[in-house]
């Protein structure tokens, strides 16, 4: 690991931010946002706005034996995990604290693979580097526990070949993954990233939820350009809002960006509460019209995914995440097992599966002007025949693993040989039995919301960085591609306004 620094400064006083002025704005301090203000701080002045506290000192976040805890100690408006249930029907949930939904994952790390790095266009070099940058700070090779060598081998004896031992690649077969928990069981969330930055340049502010973007208003009409924020107190009242700004550089026209990171939830809620989005929808909140663009909020997807419990009863196991994947038929099923409470004193063993490319797509709209209560959203999931198809074959391969002799010989269960017979006897399981993996993307889509450079449609000054902008998610599991996301992109832009200054003193020189 490279040499850790101290965290930068971090306050949860909106006064003292309420008013100033930065180079660039980043809002939601999650598993991109925090990579991104953490490089941008190298050359800029950046504040970062979390609507969550600190991850520090929480033992949820922090000690793996307390792994997916998280997720069942939730609350209204202060929990680090926010719960939400999709219109389908569907339990799901998203980070609310500094680290993002990075401080409530499974910590599996696992790259993108080259043909996604290559068919969205991003520089190959540039994507190794931010890995590698990610990796050397928060990524460790995790020791196996005995029910994860068992899961490896149900894997394998379900066919799901070659074994690859441990690597980061997305790569067909068995394998072990990468995670942000280290050998002592602490997590390493995105939020350690912070520690790379450069502290003279940055601000964190915490516990602050951002309501909506500011716009000049004597812009030209033609241009939307972006001024500042509106922000709240997260335990305060909504119509009690502070204001931070962009700087405006005096000698150049190159100026910065404020940048949402707030997850694939979070983007598309600010957009819409800011004006930006289809404009039926906006005049039922009485929200003022800025910019009709009618993706904000279409295409969420989230991988369907499947999972059986091989534990005949709760029992009182020690929580596991899941350290091995099987990655099998072509890419398009990522299987995966670990140990979850689903009480204080009980805990299940499921073997999940998720269907890597889903077809089926729906749609966020807003529930609320109140920026802490979720949107609502609906994934469709399995609408489309083909992923029905693929879900009734993933029953069977899931079923291959969750009936293996590896597992049913370590947990003393008889070994079943009643598989489901029919393939509609598989849908019917599928439609019954869909749930979230909690890799949802979409919502301000690359190409419909933001261009190829993340930057929003008809807006002068606003980004999105996160897994909205996703219309796949990456690799065997999005949050590596993420946490590299967030430096890629402050890569970039860092250099743009190197070149912008560069080509304009070469201009500006007699
Ligand atoms: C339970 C669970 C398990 C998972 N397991 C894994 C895994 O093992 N491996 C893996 O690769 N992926 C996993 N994922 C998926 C992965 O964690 C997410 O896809 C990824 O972290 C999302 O990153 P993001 O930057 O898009 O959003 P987030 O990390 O969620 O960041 C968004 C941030 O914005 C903040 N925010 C939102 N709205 C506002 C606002 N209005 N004002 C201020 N701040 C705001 C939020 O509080 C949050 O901190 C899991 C996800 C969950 C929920």
């Amino acid at each position: 690991s490279e040499p850790q620094g101290e965290l930068p400064y971090v306050t949860s006083d909106v006064k003292e931010v309420g008013g100033k002025s930065f180079d660039y704005i980043v809002v939601g301090g999650g598993t991109a946002g925090c990579p991104l203000a953490a490089t941008l701080s190298e050359k800029f002045s950046v504040l970062l706005v979390e609507r969550g506290g600190s991850p520090y000192g929480n033992p949820l976040v922090l000690d793996k034996r307390f792994y997916g805890f998280s997720l069942i100690q939730t609350d209204e408006f202060s929990s680090v995990a926010q719960d939400f249930i999709s219109a389908d029907g569907v339990r799901n949930c998203r980070g609310r604290v500094l680290g993002g939904s990075s401080a409530i994952n499974g910590g599996f790390y696992s790259r993108a693979s080259k043909d996604f790095v290559n068919s969205v266009g991003w520089d190959e070099e540039l994507v190794k580097d931010a890995y590698a940058w990610v990796e050397s700070r928060i990524v460790s090779t995790p020791e196996l526990t005995p029910w994860q060598t068992v899961v490896e081998f149900a894997l394998l004896e379900a066919g799901i070949l070659p074994y690859n031992g441990f690597s980061l690649e997305h790569i067909e077969g068995t394998k072990i993954g990468g995670s942000i928990f280290d050998i002592w069981g602490t997590r390493h969330t995105s939020a350690d990233l912070l520690k790379a930055a450069n502290p003279k340049n940055i601000v964190v502010l915490l516990n602050a939820t951002v309501k909506s973007i500011i716009f000049h208003s004597n812009g030209n009409a033609s241009t939307t350009a972006v001024h500042g924020i509106r922000f709240i107190k997260s335990d305060g009242s909504t119509d009690q809002t502070y204001e931070a700004y962009l700087n405006q550089p005096k000698n150049s026209t190159s100026s910065g960006d404020v940048i949402l990171s707030a997850g694939a939830l979070g983007s598309p809620q600010i957009l819409l509460l800011s004006g930006i989005g289809p404009h039926k929808h906006l005049k039922n909140f009485n929200i003022p019209h800025v910019l009709s663009l009618k993706g904000v909020g279409k295409g969420m997807k989230d991988n369907p995914c499947i999972a059986v419990l091989v534990d005949t009863d709760p029992q009182s196991r020690q929580p596991e995440p899941p350290q091995v994947t099987g990655i099998a038929k072509d890419f398009k099923y990522i299987v995966e097992g670990g140990i979850i409470p689903t009480s204080f004193n009980a805990t299940r063993m499921p073997i999940a599966a998720k269907i890597a490319f889903p077809v089926s797509e729906g749609k966020l709209t807003l529930n609320s002007t109140d920026p802490r209560q979720n949107p609502s959203v609906k994934f469709n999931y399995l609408a489309e025949e083909k992923d029905l198809e693929d879900c009734a074959n993933m029953v069977s391969l899931l079923e291959r693993v969750a009936k293996s002799q590896s597992v049913t010989f370590y947990l003393g269960v008889k070994h079943q040989n009643n598989l489901m017979a029919s393939t509609d006897e598989q849908r019917k399981f599928c439609k019954e039995n869909v749930k979230t993996y909690f890799h949802y993307h979409g919502g301000c889509t690359v190409g419909s919301v933001v261009d190829d450079d993340y930057k929003v449609y008809g807006v002068k000054g606003l980004r999105v960085v996160d897994g909205s902008t996703f219309l796949e998610s990456p690799g065997t599991n999005p949050m590596a591609t993420l946490l590299m996301l967030g430096r890629y992109q402050g890569i970039k832009i860092l250099r743009e306004r190197e070149n912008f200054s560069s080509s304009f003193s070469t201009q500006q020189s007699p």
